[in-house]
């Protein structure tokens, strides 16, 4: 793989712009008429032009990054929603293009949440076809035996997302370990990155702060580093991108909606884009040129626990950096609730609300 990043060089296409005014031309090639605006910078391009630089600025994030050495086997997490489609086929585009000889592998999970997960995995099976990949399932049924309809339906829509975040992101590494796959890659955007680092904020939670403008994760215990081409990508751009390949994605939103305060913060940063469209990328710069206050070693939560990187669930045996995994403790109120509800035939959320308190308070 070319370890230097590239300059922008315009397709040298035949154009016909003999009735092109010359403010209708687009700004990288100056030769064909423009059709769209970056919403990203406001530069007018035409299509082709959109299309080059947009793949030569993931190409370039993945080259400075390192994202991937030759021969990697990766696992792109494959929802049938915009961001992952256009990273699936942005991936094989640029591992073809610029010969990175890594192997790609579509990895889903099955929440089990009906008219919307069943519907979205149709169109990862059309993609797996479209894209010549091979395709990997896995669901929370056969995980956890619990499906996110179940779950809400026993705890509550409240904390649904806490639920289907805990659980997915464990799926995700089940499954690439399932495949012998180390690095999981996702479709995450800059809408998403700068959307999390004023949340982070906003709580004043400076431990996740700290990490979540990485472009590479890898949680202790974990032998699964993530990873996120598409950090500096703005959604808006995604979607274009989408659109005018006339790529097949999947674009209903999920029927639980997200949570009130991440709702907020998302409407916020739209608001924010709309009046100045660099502030999505320059909260993320913010947040990566924070420097956080060194802690001493008896402050932190490692060194008061004693953690050993590769630790085991109790409960499950997974890798995990506490005592009991985060999922197993998810279940654990999960069960108790819907003992509670067979038993007493209550519909109290006692348990589920007692476990996110206790989570709230550990560090992961
Ligand atoms: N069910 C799933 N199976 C596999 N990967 C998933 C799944 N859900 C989400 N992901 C991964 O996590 C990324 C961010 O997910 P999020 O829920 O924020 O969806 P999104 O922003 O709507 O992305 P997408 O448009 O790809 O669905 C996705 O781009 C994808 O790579």
């Amino acid at each position: 793989m070319s370890s230097k990043s590239f300059v922008y060089v315009p397709p040298s296409e035949p154009v016909n712009n003999k009735n092109v005014k010359i403010s209708q031309l687009c700004e990288l090639c100056h030769a064909r008429k423009a059709i769209l605006k970056r919403p990203k910078n406001m530069q007018k391009v035409c299509k082709l032009c959109f299309f080059h630089v947009f793949e030569t600025e993931i190409h370039n994030t993945i080259i400075d990054n390192n994202l991937f050495y030759r021969g990697e086997r990766v696992a792109v997490g494959a929802s049938g929603g915009k961001d992952s489609t256009v990273l699936a086929h942005m991936l094989k585009l640029l591992n073809e293009r610029h010969d990175y000889g890594i192997d790609i592998v579509l990895l889903s999970v099955d929440e089990g949440i009906i008219g919307y997960r069943d519907d979205s995995l149709a169109t990862v099976k059309r993609n797996q076809k479209q894209y010549g990949l091979p395709l990997e399932i896995v669901s929370f049924k056969e995980l956890y035996n619990w499906t996110m309809d179940e779950i809400v339906a026993c705890a509550g829509i409240r904390n649904s997302c806490t639920y289907c975040g805990v659980f997915r992101r464990q799926a995700l590494d089940r499954g690439a370990e399932k495949l012998g796959i180390n690095h999981v890659i996702t479709g995450h955007n800059a809408d998403d990155m700068a959307e999390t680092v004023l949340m982070n904020i906003l709580r004043g939670d400076v431990a996740r702060l700290e990490k979540s403008t990485a472009i590479i994760t890898k949680s202790k215990g974990s032998p699964i580093k993530r990873s996120k081409p598409f950090k500096y990508s703005y959604q808006k751009e995604i979607v274009l991108y989408a659109h005018y390949k006339k790529l097949d994605y999947f674009s209903t939103e999920c029927t639980y909606a997200p949570e009130a305060f991440r709702g907020t913060a998302r409407e916020f940063m739209k608001n924010l884009e709309s009046v100045r469209p660099s502030c999505i990328i320059d909260i993320i710069h913010s947040g990566e040129n924070l420097v956080l206050k060194k802690k001493d070693a008896s402050q932190t939560k490692h060194g008061a626990t004693g953690f050993v990187d590769g630790n085991r669930c109790e409960k499950c045996g997974y890798l995990s950096s506490n005592k009991k995994c985060k999922a197993c403790i998810l279940l654990e109120g999960l069960e108790a609730n819907r003992a509670t509800i067979s038993i007493e035939n209550d519909s109290s959320v006692d348990g589920a609300a007692r476990v996110m308190r206790q989570l709230e308070h550990m560090s992961f």
